[in-house]
């Protein structure tokens, strides 16, 4: 184990968390009152506007955590990424998600070869594929055009696709691009996704892109081996050739399972795998629903954006999260949105004190995009529940961190959330909220009579719940509305409670991939400040390794008459009580119920 310098141990640090009992002192109140801070707190690119005028910060903190990020070496780290090196040094890979988006003529190198152009081979071929597809070119066994896809994958190769998808539906150029088609993704093992998916499904008409980085996770190579089973009873096995495509970084397994490694779709271990919605595993799913045209333009906008002629930009889902890369790769820190919503987090997690944060999106086309970042920002704390990317209790050098790192994210889109946790943010616990608003409506309705449109209606909320938080109400304001003395304390709201608010011109396919690809940007900056390793995945491991000695002793008991054994008190009991519960359960149903 290395003994390398903590961030925790530099002077930055503790200048920082010195400075916590300053902030502490003052109420938000005070702060928003003060305009030049509030105006300095806004930032500006490419459309997006960020304020973060409601953390509880000031030009002071900010000058502080810009100090800790050059202590930390984040411009280095910054550039180590885009360069290629091996920066996920635990499992030995390179971290280039950004090369997913860059220009056809872009050198993005890895260990000294070029990987755009591999980039590019994939995407000629899912290029080729669903124009054949959509086109009704390429056809199933019966000769039937297949008008409707399912996508089975679990994690990184399901969340980010679904993100895009469920974002993409309402808008209404894409959405003219998906007409008469659907997209559906089957990702949890439990056999009741299964049934829900391929409810009112033909085989017949029906695609199935099984993603899978390694081609080995149990959830997906069962739901794969059951979905080949529903086509091939109901086709015969020869129509899976013609129904059933992979993307993979594992060709061989693919083809061991039965599926023409020309109709496999590629990608490389130096995509991580919540990182991989730019390559095949969204792209492919994506193209087949709304059109690779989609993704040809984005690459030629691209080209224009590189030499300034951003007035020909094309507004496209790639061509967003690569604005973002670039802004990311060159803007100085006090201008660069991921940077400062990284910073921001470090501050109220490991300065503050607050675990968790609340992704607050006033767009039900956004409904996905907690879940997808939950994925990636999750942190094993002592106690806390863990995940991906920043879910680290050691840095990278496997120092255990003595401070607090990562986040607990949750979130709904407004108004929803408002009639449920709301409640706690405001009066309970200190929860800091993005709130994510959006100027022009994907879908504009304005009734004849109402006060507002009903875009403007939501709208209302987005912008009265940050100050709510900030500002509170105090009981003295309640005296002098004449509240009953006794219901004071209960509507007294303390705020000072930190939020930040960004706002995206539209909701087209070309923000949604800036909006991705801040967050990814800004899980990224955490982890480099937080000295740890955001690109493996290690704490998956144990509970998949456990599942499997469950899953041989579900078999020899249920085949063999095995008793339980090799477990603790408590599983065996539980295991026993299934067994026994289930023991009338036909040993060989039929692999599919009868209305699938
Ligand atoms: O794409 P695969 O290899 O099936 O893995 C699915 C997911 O499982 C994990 O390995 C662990 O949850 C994720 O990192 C990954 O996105």
């Amino acid at each position: 184990m290395a003994s390398s310098t903590l961030i925790c141990d530099t002077e930055q640090w503790k200048d920082l968390k010195a400075h916590v009992d300053d902030i502490k002192k003052t109420h938000l109140r005070e702060l928003m009152s003060d305009t030049q801070r509030c105006n300095s707190m806004m930032v500006e690119f490419d459309g997006i506007l960020l304020d973060y005028s409601r953390q509880c910060a000031t030009l002071e903190t900010m000058d502080k955590l810009f100090k800790l990020a050059e202590a930390a070496g984040l411009k280095g780290k910054i550039n180590r990424m885009f360069n290629g090196e091996r920066i996920n040094s635990t499992e030995n890979r390179c971290v280039l998600h950004v090369a997913l988006r860059a220009p056809r003529d872009a050198v993005i190198n890895c260990d000294g070869k070029n990987t755009v152009p591999d980039v590019w081979q994939v995407l000629d071929k899912i290029r080729e594929f669903s124009e054949r597809v959509r086109s009704g070119s390429w056809v199933g066994a019966t000769g039937k055009p297949l008008k409707d896809v399912v996508a089975i994958g679990i994690g990184g190769s399901f969340l980010g696709p679904l993100f895009v998808h469920t974002a993409l539906q309402t808008d209404p150029e894409a959405s003219e691009f998906a007409r008469g088609r659907q997209l559906r993704f089957l990702a949890n093992v439990d056999p009741i996704d299964v049934a829900r998916n391929i409810t009112g499904l033909n085989p017949e008409t029906t695609l199935v892109v099984v993603v899978s980085k390694t081609f080995t996770t149990a959830e997906t190579m069962l739901n794969a081996r059951t979905i080949r089973e529903w086509i091939s009873s109901a086709l015969g096995p020869e129509a899976v050739a013609k129904h059933m495509v992979a993307v993979s970084t594992n060709l061989t397994l693919v083809e061991q399972f039965g599926i023409d490694p020309n109709n496999a779709f590629a990608f490389w271990d130096w995509v991580g795998g919540r990182y991989s919605v730019c390559s095949a595993v969204g792209v492919l799913p994506l193209s087949l629903q709304y059109g690779f045209s989609v993704v040809e333009k984005y690459r030629l906008s691209y080209f224009l954006v590189s030499f300034g002629k951003t007035d020909a930009v094309d507004t496209r889902f790639l061509q967003g999260a690569s604005s973002i890369d670039k802004h990311f790769y060159s803007a100085p820190f006090d201008k660069n949105i991921p940077v400062l919503l990284g910073l921001l987090s470090i501050w109220n997690v490991s300065f503050l004190g607050h675990p968790a944060r609340a992704i607050l999106p006033y767009s039900q086309a956004l409904e996905k995009l907690a879940p997808h970042i939950q994925q990636a920002c999750y942190h094993l704390f002592a106690s806390f529940v863990s995940m991906e990317s920043n879910g680290k209790g050691v840095s990278i050098d496997g120092v255990p961190l003595p401070y607090e790192s990562g986040e607990i994210d949750f979130g709904e889109p407004g108004t929803n959330g408002q009639h449920s946790f709301y409640q706690l943010i405001h009066q309970g616990r200190v929860v800091p909220c993005d709130f994510i608003g959006v100027v022009k409506s994907q879908q504009p309705v304005y009734l004849k009579g109402e006060v507002v449109s009903n875009h403007d209606e939501l709208m209302s909320n987005f912008f009265a719940q940050p100050d709510a938080l900030a500002y509170g109400k105090t009981p003295q304001q309640l005296q002098h509305e004449n509240v009953p003395h006794h219901l004071i304390p209960h509507k007294t709201f303390p705020g000072n409670r930190p939020s930040l608010s960004l706002l995206l011109p539209s909701l087209s396919a070309y923000n949604i991939g800036q909006l991705l690809a801040m967050y990814e940007h800004r899980i990224a900056v955490e982890g480099f400040i937080w000295g740890i390793n955001s690109f493996d995945q290690w704490g998956v491991e144990l509970g998949k390794s456990l599942a499997s000695q469950v899953r041989k002793q579900l078999h020899a008991s249920r085949k063999k008459g095995e008793p339980v054994e090799g477990f603790n008190f408590s599983t065996t009991t539980m295991m026993k009580r299934y067994l026994e519960g289930s023991a009338d359960v036909p040993q060989d149903p039929p692999t599919l119920l009868p209305h699938m």
